[in-house]
């Protein structure tokens, strides 16, 4: 099933996306089956599309697929023809920008070392990315990897690692008792559980919202203090003293600072009032109605939605389910759009009964075993051929480690002082 926005040229381009978590052995189980199969979708600028799914249904894994942060096939996912994994322009220029929601993903910079510019084909394996003893053994995806002259095109190093600048990596690195001669950085990413603003500054330090706003460079006036009205921000709020709306609202204004033309939004406005929620979905609309943005939103809370998006896109297991212009689900129901996609959750959840029902009359388990370890994104073959070339898989490396300890340094040529 396809969903086309009105005939423009598409922004947005999924075709037959299938995708399963990565993990650290690089390969796939046998039998392991996509979490997110077949699913195409073509949305054109302007666009505003709900995503709509019951939990687990793979709404943010689809996002974060978008913004870049899984890789799968270039042909997959394209955002102006341009695969927003392998060209990390789309999100360093801020034209796609992807705000996350309560759980957030964060990202790692790992230096190490490898050969040349294809530092991308050489990653090293799993154990070697545990220099100083340190354990890696909770992770997120391995985004990106870069060699160190292309670090300028990482946005928002963080001023904890102030071995990072934008100019570059000093030959030499020392922490704790190794000294690691990187030559390239691994963006890894990992769940964290507080609130972080875009740009991996946290946003629970005792900093001013002032200084975290006006910290970030190249942006336009009017668009800053737009923002700051539409959130109704108090820039002296100390950011470990605000609450989580306040906290949330920075967050939200940080993420909407650069003009983006996609937005990716996954439901970012859990602790908003009443009030703030309905002046920024306005504000988002205006985006898409006057500079032709794109947005898609996931979200299960309805209040304020109506007459929000262009399209709704409904996610079931992982599948494409229904992609429909708003006008066209209101035709289907004389319900409210949140009434009708509670049936449709509601004949899911039915269905996903029955099934289990079935399956346990018919002596087998209620609920099929989830493959452990499930590893591959695209068709098999070629990803057998990837893996063969380059020693790697994209893998999910977790860090269970926090604060000052979130950066790691890796190499497979660690020295001793
Ligand atoms: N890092 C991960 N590794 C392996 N599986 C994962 C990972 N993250 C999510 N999943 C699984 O992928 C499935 C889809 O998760 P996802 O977060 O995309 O769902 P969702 O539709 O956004 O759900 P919700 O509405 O609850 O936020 C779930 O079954 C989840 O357990």
């Amino acid at each position: 099933m396809k969903a086309s926005g009105a005939g423009g040229v598409p922004v947005v381009e999924i075709k037959n996306l299938r995708f399963t978590y990565p993990g650290i052995d690089g390969h796939p189980p046998p039998g392991s089956a996509p979490l997110i199969d077949e699913f195409s979708l073509s949305l054109a600028a302007g666009e505003r599309c709900l995503l709509v799914g019951s939990n687990g249904a793979g709404k943010t894994t689809i996002l974060k697929i978008l913004g870049g942060k899984h890789m799968v096939e270039p042909e997959m996912v394209q955002i102006f023809g341009r695969s927003a994994f392998h060209d990390t322009a789309l999100t360093s220029s801020g034209d796609l920008s992807y705000l996350g929601g309560e759980v957030r993903h964060e990202t790692l910079l790992i230096a190490g070392d490898s050969e040349g510019d294809n530092a991308h084909l050489s990653v090293p394996p799993l154990p070697t990315l545990r220099p100083c003893g340190r354990k890696i053994n909770h992770a997120g995806p391995v985004s990106l990897v870069l060699p160190p002259r292309s670090l300028d095109v990482v946005p928002g190093i963080s001023p904890k690692a102030p071995w990072l600048t934008p100019q570059g990596i000093p030959p030499r690195i020392s922490v704790g008792r190794c000294l690691v001669r990187p030559s390239y950085v691994l963006r890894l990413e990992w769940r964290r559980e507080v609130a972080f603003a875009g740009f991996e500054v946290s946003i629970q330090m005792d900093i001013s919202a002032e200084k975290m706003i006006n910290g970030v460079s190249g942006i336009e006036p009017n668009r800053r203090d737009e923002l700051i009205k539409v959130l109704d921000i108090d820039l002296s709020w100390r950011m470990h003293k605000a609450s989580d709306g306040q906290r949330r609202r920075v967050q939200i204004c940080m993420g909407l600072l650069k003009p983006f033309k996609v937005l990716l939004l996954d439901e970012i406005t859990v602790d908003l009032d009443v009030l703030a929620r309905a002046d920024l979905l306005r504000y988002l609309k205006k985006e898409c109605e006057e500079r032709g943005a794109t947005i898609i939103y996931a979200t299960h809370i309805f209040d304020g939605l109506e007459d929000w998006p262009t399209h709704v896109v409904y996610v079931a297991h992982g599948k494409l389910q229904l992609a429909l212009p708003l006008e066209k689900v209101k035709q289907m129901s004389n319900l409210s759009l949140m009434r009708t996609v509670e049936s449709w959750l509601r004949k899911e959840r039915d269905e996903d009964r029955r099934r289990r029902k079935e399956r346990k009359e018919s002596g087998l388990p209620e609920f099929e075993k989830p493959v452990k370890g499930s590893r591959v994104t695209g068709d098999p073959a070629r990803i057998a051929i990837q893996v063969m070339n380059n020693g790697w898989a994209a893998g999910r490396l977790n860090s269970t480690v926090a604060g000052e300890e979130n950066f790691f340094l890796s190499s497979n040529r660690v020295l001793r002082q």
